[in-house]
């Protein structure tokens, strides 16, 4: 289902600009290298409209806020480009700084994809205030019983924004105003380590940079792999007696090793 999709990165090798935060910007460094994409993390304002001019997708990451104009300045400079733009609302709901960033981006920037946990999403899409800093709220948490107004929330701030939606966790929403896949690859473990979010944005990325006419499927494909590698890295962590730090490497080890057959033997996916 994926196969061409992944193979695109690899081939394409896309060049992927990552404004994003001090705590995991080396393992979203790391997990494009490890997908067969390649990073650069500039963000002075001096010179990311020429590092944009030469990429092929844009991540904005709001998990530790250093120059909100850099991050205005190359979404412009994307958007006119018209390469994918990804955006990460870490801690949505958390602080007014990041309401009142996310409120502006959402009105002047046209991202391809808006990827964030249920707290985070749910602060976009309704304006609440739930979540626990930079993880999602356990009151929030996606379930058999809230799992339709879920994918409502996501199918209607698709619609608003004109982005399509991933939201991550146990269970994982990716949709567009009219459609929506239900992912349940991935190991808690996963929660574990911070990064993982970050990552999942960052590979998303690359998948939409490689594939930028199938924006939904390649996010699809992303969310698949990040939870199909983090179900062999967690036994990984098992066979080898280890802990989460070793966890974090294996997820990138993963990623590197993952193939189209890889990700179709264990992947949980649905249509909804
Ligand atoms: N309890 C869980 N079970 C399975 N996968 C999980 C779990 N929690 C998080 N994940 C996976 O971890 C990755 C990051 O998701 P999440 O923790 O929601 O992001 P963030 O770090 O931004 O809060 C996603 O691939 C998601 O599927
Ligand atoms: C802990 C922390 N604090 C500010 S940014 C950040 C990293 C968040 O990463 P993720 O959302 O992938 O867990
Ligand atoms: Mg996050």
């Amino acid at each position: 289902m994926f196969s061409d999709i992944m193979k695109n990165v690899k081939a394409k090798s896309p060049l992927i600009n990552v404004i994003t935060n001090f705590v995991t910007v080396n393992d979203c460094a790391n997990i494009l290298l490890a997908a067969g994409a390649s990073p650069c993390m500039a963000y002075d304002i001096r010179e990311v409209e020429d590092i944009v001019s030469i990429s092929q997708g844009l991540v904005i990451n709001l998990g530790a806020i250093e120059d909100d104009r850099a991050m205005l300045l190359s979404t412009k400079k994307a958007n006119e480009m018209k390469i994918p733009v990804i955006f990460d609302p870490v801690a949505a709901g958390a602080s007014r700084l990041r309401n009142d960033l996310c409120t502006e981006f959402l009105q002047n920037v046209k991202f391809s994809v808006i990827r964030g946990n249920i707290s985070e999403i749910k602060s976009l899409a309704l304006g609440s205030s739930t979540t626990k800093g930079v993880d999602a709220a356990d009151a929030d948490e996606i379930t058999e019983n809230n799992i339709s107004e879920v994918v409502k929330m996501a199918k209607s701030l698709s619609e608003k924004t004109g982005s399509v939606i991933a939201i991550s966790g146990k269970t994982d929403v990716v949709a567009d105003h009219q459609r929506a896949y239900i992912i349940k690859n991935g190991h808690p473990m996963m929660a574990l380590i911070t990064g993982s979010g970050c990552m999942l944005t960052t590979l998303i990325c690359a998948y939409c940079a490689a594939n930028p006419d199938r924006i939904f499927e390649s996010t699809a494909a992303a969310v698949c792999t990040m939870g199909v590698c983090g179900e062999y890295a967690y036994q990984k962590t098992i066979d080898t007696d280890t802990g989460t730090s070793s966890f974090r490497n294996y997820l990138i080890d993963y990623v590197s090793k993952l193939d189209s057959e890889m990700i179709e033997e264990r992947m949980k996916l649905e249509v909804y």
